[in-house]
């Protein structure tokens, strides 16, 4: 019997279809150190971004044929010396896509109204200081009419474009690669809208933008830091709920200072699990714990696409 350690958990959709096709599944947390040898009695592995799959893990299980990433990034395994070993390596790009752009507007709608340091402040000095912080927040923005650049124009960015033109917001799309600059908005009532959203270099979005959302791999270094904060209209709010180190931090808590970002929301971090206290306590920082794809729906797709995965690689063995 094939058998599958679940180490991050998978949707219980997922782990009935593959119960249902024979094989054993056991849904675990096993710590990263005792996975050289807990591992090792198990066909497949599947992990979201918690788990690391490196290479002297494979190393360590001979036995492993197949690792499953439920979500977009492969960042935590090392896929290439994987695929070199003959081990099968999944993911599920396309299931948490609006799950990351709605939360996405979550932080933009919370960043312009300051709802996250609100929401600090009030248990603690809502009732002393009311009138204070009324003031103090005072001065928030409406997103309709606001010019939002999009870095990454893939499958995420796409779906934050669609929401950002339901908003009524102006969007400048940016990528590495040429793109499709034509969105489909699905609109109540059955109807859907194409939308050809604005082509920009990274500079024109830097320069232009009311708010920058990022969505593009972490390869080497930050696309975001000193250079290009000079350069960004003084008091952009910044939406990173793609990786860490997309944007250096410390650079970022300097603009914050300085009042050149107005907000910044982060659902990714460069030392996640545990991210840097100035990051924690900042009180311009709208801070999520990397939940991007944590919704029902996202991990009910991802769970049942990855199942019909893991079944079809073994099955056609
Ligand atoms: N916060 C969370 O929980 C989640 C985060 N993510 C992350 O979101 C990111 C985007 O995911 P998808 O949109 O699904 O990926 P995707 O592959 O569909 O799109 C990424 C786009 O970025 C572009 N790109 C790559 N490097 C670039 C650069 N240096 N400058 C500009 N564009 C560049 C690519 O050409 C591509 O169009 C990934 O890093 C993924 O891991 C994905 C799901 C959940
Ligand atoms: O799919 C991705 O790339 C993610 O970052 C989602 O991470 P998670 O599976 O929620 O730990």
């Amino acid at each position: 019997m094939i058998k599958i350690l679940a180490n991050d958990g998978i949707d219980p959709i997922g782990k009935k279809m593959l119960e249902d096709a024979g094989f054993f599944v056991e849904t675990n947390n096993i710590p990263q150190d005792e996975l050289p040898v807990r591992l090792q009695e198990f066909d497949a592995i599947t992990v979201r971004s918690a788990t690391k799959v490196r290479a002297a893990l494979i190393d360590a299980c001979p036995n492993l044929k197949l690792i499953g990433r439920g979500g977009v990034g492969v960042d935590n395994i090392d896929v290439d010396y994987a695929k070199g070993k003959g081990i099968g390596v999944y993911n599920t790009p396309a299931s948490s896509s609006l799950s990351v752009a709605e939360l996405v507007f979550g932080h933009l709608f919370g960043g312009v109204r300051f709802l996250p340091d609100s929401n600090r402040k009030m248990p603690v000095e809502g009732a002393a200081k009311f009138n204070d912080l009324k003031k103090a927040y005072a001065k928030g923005v409406e997103l309709r009419g606001k010019t939002l650049g999009i870095m990454g124009f893939g499958r995420i960015g796409r779906e934050v474009a669609k929401i950002a033109i339901g908003v009524g917001m102006e969007v400048l799309a940016y990528d590495l690669f040429p793109f499709n600059p034509e969105v489909e908005v699905v609109l109540g009532g059955g109807f859907v809208a194409k939308v050809t959203v604005k082509t920009a270099t990274a500079e024109e979005v830097f320069k232009q933008a009311d708010f920058i959302s990022l969505h593009t791999p972490f390869v080497d270094k930050p696309l975001i830091g000193a250079a290009e904060f000079e350069i960004m209209k003084k008091g952009v709010g910044l939406v990173n709920c793609s990786r860490g180190g997309l944007i250096n931090e410390l650079e970022l808590i300097d603009a914050l200072n300085a009042g050149k970002v107005s907000f910044a929301a982060l659902d990714v971090f460069d030392n996640e699990p545990a991210p840097r206290q100035e990051i924690l306590s900042h009180p311009k920082i709208s801070l999520t714990p990397h939940i991007g794809a944590a919704t029902n729906e996202a991990q009910e797709r991802i769970g049942v696409e990855l199942a019909g995965l893991i079944i079809q690689h073994f099955l056609k063995k």
